[in-house]
């Protein structure tokens, strides 16, 4: 865990890239629960996320910030012990519903992993595999757009222009991570979760994805689990702090990072436990 002394937490709130906060929830978690087994990991969380903001989820190791994130898009689906209790909407909709079709869900509320992981194919193919298996493009001319605007967005595209058909894996790792920014960009997602991103990263690759985060929640609404004190102060404008599976807090970034109100959010955020 990163250890940040008061100054400097100062330093990466008052450097945190700013913008007009928007106020609309996106989506919804209401007495969230999830069991794994006879484990609990989550205890009735309720958090809202807002629209084109960029959310931290913070805490100590094991305190199920990634178990609420895959709760989003119902990756816990995939994993047969877990139980998932509460409820969870996305613009007002259950996303538990019967009624809904997972894989559109995981089109719009798609996922960033820890460690990229880049398809075993080319650099385009990576791009273009989702607009082709949700069918949303018509002509080769169309997905060759797709794939180029994605790679723009996720700041890729000059990098990789004149190597579209070499492997993505032949692609240095801070490379793959944004491509793998461009392909969950391609399906035109609402949502974008991030589960430590930048962890498998060196400073440099790092400071380029939390920019690019910066940008992209100009179009989507970012929810991030964060290790690092710093990049939740720079990149996010909410923060929610968890502990033992309980959401102890949540608010304003500024506020959480300068003057929270629980103690154990002061105590995690300047490194006395964790
Ligand atoms: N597939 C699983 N099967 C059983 N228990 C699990 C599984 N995934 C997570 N857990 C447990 O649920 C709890 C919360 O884990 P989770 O990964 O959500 O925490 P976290 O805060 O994201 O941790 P970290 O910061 O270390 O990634 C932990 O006790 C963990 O051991």
């Amino acid at each position: 865990m990163n250890v940040m002394t008061e100054k400097t937490l100062e330093e990466a709130v008052s450097t945190r890239m700013s913008g007009e906060p928007n106020e609309a929830i996106k989506m919804k978690g209401e007495k969230v629960t999830v069991h794994y087994g006879e484990k609990q990991a989550l205890f009735g969380v309720d958090l809202d996320v807002r629209e084109k903001q960029v959310t931290a989820l913070i805490g100590p190791s094991g305190c199920g910030k990634s178990t609420f994130l895959r709760c989003l898009n119902r990756m816990n689906d995939t994993v047969p012990s877990a139980r998932v209790g509460g409820k969870i909407t996305l613009d007002g909709e259950d996303i538990y519903d019967r009624a809904i079709d997972v894989v559109e869900l995981r089109a719009r509320v798609g996922m960033v992993f820890q460690k990229p992981n880049p398809f075993p194919k080319s650099i385009y193919e990576n791009v273009a595999y989702g607009p082709r298996i949700h069918g949303l493009t018509k002509t080769k001319a169309d997905l060759d757009g797709v794939v180029e605007s994605s790679l723009k967005k996720a700041a890729l595209w000059n990098e990789v222009k004149d190597r579209l058909h070499e492997p993505g894996t032949g692609l240095s790792g801070g490379q793959q991570q944004r491509l793998c920014i461009a392909r969950a960009i391609a399906v035109s997602p609402e949502v974008i979760l991030m589960d430590e991103p930048c962890s498998a990263l060196d400073p440099i690759a790092t400071a380029k994805v939390e920019e690019l985060i910066d940008e992209l929640r100009q179009n989507y609404t970012i929810v991030i689990v964060t290790h690092s004190m710093q990049q939740a102060a720079r990149v996010s404008q909410r923060t929610a702090m968890f502990h033992l599976g309980y959401l102890v807090e949540e608010g304003a970034t500024d506020k959480m990072f300068t003057s929270p109100d629980d103690k154990r959010t002061q105590d995690y955020i300047t490194g006395r436990f964790g």
